[in-house]
């Protein structure tokens, strides 16, 4: 059952409250506690012996608090299913970036009202298992009209979109004549519905000069820049975002040595405890997306260990991570990637926002700070069917997902 909205709400109880407020330093967490939101932010929050009234009370009876999940790479407008690829790359064949070629197929063959509903249901399904704060992509359309409508849609729905016409150059089409496309036409057609610009800069995809290209040109129209970058092998991805100041790289599967420090150079006029000062280049690791194509899992240990910013993410897409499953990211994050649980949680939230760049202040249209705890925040929270977060990894699979209040309002 959902509570009706009220002007104020005042959640009570809560054994573990994980701020993830880098304010409160390396912690953040409030035992004991209690938060009030006020319409769609964060009004107050302490311990629950000293919490003000407010007009509703939800009592957390003893279980966790965590920021709402902040799912910075997806791609949930699609249509069709990939389930004879999947079956096939289990009896061992490797993901191929031209599996991407079936689903476009699908999604030109859907209407409007279709592919709206299929985003929906998957925004929807996000929203069931914590996630508050959803980025989605176009790059399943890859012709002028399609990608517009992609992005229209997506905008309807997500709260970022990004443009990624570069996806995969369509079959029988000139690479260099489609990124001329993507970088006149369709940049043009897309722009008004997005935020990001991002490219598949892998073999099998786009060359790192034609990388270089749309990146230039997204750069060019004032659109943030993310890379898919380093996923089926070493490559310039990573030093490409670092050279164009993109917000994030995302997959990082295969790195060397000065990727590494590349990135870790990005991050040198950040402090990390305070959440202050130049924000570098966010490394996304995808961890589902890792098993899905059993490459190795991107080294989030080793990236935070030289001092990177890590965002974890679903990257739910039909063909190599078919969950929009938050809660399983930080689990395998934990168990597999070395994290601890509050690592692998601040990654998943806070990691996140700064990889949207939504992790402090305002932004043009007035939207607050995601991704962590904090008075003036949005009111987007995760209460778990457990008394710590620590239970993400100690009770894998389990529906741990209790309520989810998304700016204010409970959505699951
Ligand atoms: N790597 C490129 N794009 C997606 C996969 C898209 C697909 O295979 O449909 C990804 O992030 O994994
Ligand atoms: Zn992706």
């Amino acid at each position: 059952m959902t509570d009706s909205p009220a002007s104020s709400l005042l959640i009570t109880n809560i054994g573990e409250l994980m701020t993830q407020d880098p304010a409160r330093g390396a912690d953040g967490v409030l035992r004991d506690a209690a938060v009030v939101l006020e319409g769609e932010r964060i009004a107050w929050l302490g311990t629950a012996a000293e919490a003000p009234a407010a007009d509703a009370v939800h009592d957390a009876g003893g279980r966790a608090v965590l920021p709402g999940w902040v799912d910075s790479h997806t791609h949930l407008v699609f249509a069709g299913d990939r389930t004879a690829e999947f079956e096939a790359r289990m009896a061992g064949q490797s993901y191929q970036a031209g599996g991407i070629a079936v689903t476009v197929k699908a999604t030109r063959a859907a209407d409007d009202y279709e592919l709206t509903r299929l985003l929906l249901a998957r925004a929807a399904e996000a929203a069931a298992g914590g996630t508050t704060y959803l980025e989605t992509k176009t790059g399943y359309g890859l012709d002028v009209e399609q990608e517009a409508r992609s992005a229209r849609i997506a905008s309807t729905v997500a709260d970022q979109v990004t443009f990624l016409g570069a996806h995969l150059v369509p079959a029988g089409v000139d690479a260099d004549a489609y990124t001329d496309l993507v970088c006149g036409d369709m940049l043009s057609a897309v722009r008004a519905y997005v935020q990001w610009a991002d490219v598949f800069c892998e073999r099998g995809a786009f060359t790192e000069e034609q990388s270089r290209r749309v990146l230039t040109a997204c750069r060019d129209a004032g659109l943030g820049l993310r890379v898919h970058g380093n996923q089926l092998g070493e490559g310039p991805g990573v030093a490409l975002a670092v050279e164009f100041g993109a917000a994030s790289v995302d997959h990082v599967n295969y790195l060397s040595d000065t990727d590494v420090e590349l990135l870790a150079g990005t991050w040198a006029g950040w402090d990390a405890g305070a959440g202050t000062g130049r924000r570098g280049t966010v490394a996304t690791c995808l961890p589902a997306c890792d098993l899905s194509t059993r490459q190795p899992l991107a080294p989030g240990r080793r990236l935070l260990d030289a001092g990177v910013e890590i965002a974890l993410a679903s990257n739910c897409n039909p063909g190599t991570s078919y969950t929009s499953s938050m809660n399983y990211c930080v689990t395998t994050a934990v168990l597999q990637m070395g994290l601890s649980v509050h690592e692998a949680v601040r990654a998943a939230t806070y990691g996140g926002a700064l990889a949207l760049g939504v992790h402090t202040g305002t932004d043009a249209d007035g939207e607050r700070a995601v991704g962590s705890i904090a008075v003036g925040h949005r009111a987007d929270l995760h209460l778990l069917n457990a008394p710590s977060a620590t239970h993400l990894a100690y009770r894998p699979g389990m529906p741990l997902t209790a309520a989810v209040w998304r700016a204010g309002k409970q959505v699951a």
